[in-house]
């Protein structure tokens, strides 16, 4: 799945305009001091779950309980754009994470642009040198960037300090969601800011991870949810 994911990202990358957009606020950077700590993911569709009905006020829900906003920007495989991203990050004040596959300078730009505060840098999907570069260049902009790991392999391609490393349970390949083996790579990883990525679906799951971290990426248990407050109270043990 990951390789037509990043073929396809290759021929976006191409034809990527200039960026209509101006940043004008300062860049943001997340807090996780909270007991749980949730970033909450919007996104139209995945290709795990299928389309997903959005809530009209779910920014404003999301900003009551969560500590960042994740939005899906890729079009072709969850229904996002970066104007999607510009027009929530008009709605909250929280800072948001940029998700995409992303493998080339332009699309930092955009996310820049277009009001995000944080962006998702895949280890599986770059070049150790491009990595880095797209780190740094990341850093200059001032944003921050959340690294992502989904195996041990992954871990020789980090010759940097990562201040936020996630560990994404979900194989690229097979979407097939495996937690232990993302909590042994969690406990292996030495950063200030390690998030559980995926498949985080409720309270037991929550207490699986607690003793590896306090941070959490959700989308799909969030989106499904006919009660988006109630899942946010019972995922933060409110
Ligand atoms: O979610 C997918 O189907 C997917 C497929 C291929 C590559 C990435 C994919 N997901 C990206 C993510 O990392 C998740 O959107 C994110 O961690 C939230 O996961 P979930 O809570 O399971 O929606």
């Amino acid at each position: 799945m990951i390789e037509q994911i990043l073929a396809d990202k290759v021929l976006e990358v191409q034809s990527m305009k200039v960026c209509p957009y101006k940043r004008t606020k300062p860049v943001l950077k997340p807090n996780f001091n909270d007991k749980i700590n949730i970033i909450a993911e919007i996104k139209s569709k995945s290709p795990s779950y299928g389309n997903f009905i959005l809530q009209k006020n779910i920014v404003e829900i999301y900003s009551k309980y969560a500590k960042a906003i994740s939005v899906l920007t890729d079009n072709k495989y969850f229904g996002g754009s970066f104007e999607f991203l510009h027009e929530i990050s008009k709605k909250t004040n929280l800072p948001i994470l940029c998700k995409d596959f992303i493998i080339d300078k332009k699309q930092i730009d955009w996310a820049y642009n277009s009001g995000a505060d944080i962006i998702l840098l895949i280890v599986r999907a770059l070049e150790k040198d491009k990595l880095r570069k797209l780190y740094d260049y990341a850093c200059f902009l001032g944003l921050s960037v959340l690294i992502e790991l989904h195996t041990e392999n992954d871990l020789d391609k980090i010759d940097f300090d990562a201040t936020i490393v996630g560990v994404n349970t979900r194989d690229l390949d097979t979407l097939k969601i495996d937690k232990n083996l993302a909590k042994k790579l969690i406990s292996k990883i030495d950063a200030k800011i390690k998030i559980a990525e995926s498949g985080v679906r409720n309270r037991n799951d929550i207490e699986e991870f607690l003793p590896y971290t306090n941070v959490f990426l959700i989308g799909e248990a969030l989106l499904k949810s006919n009660d988006v407050e109630s899942t946010f109270k019972e995922l933060l043990c409110m």
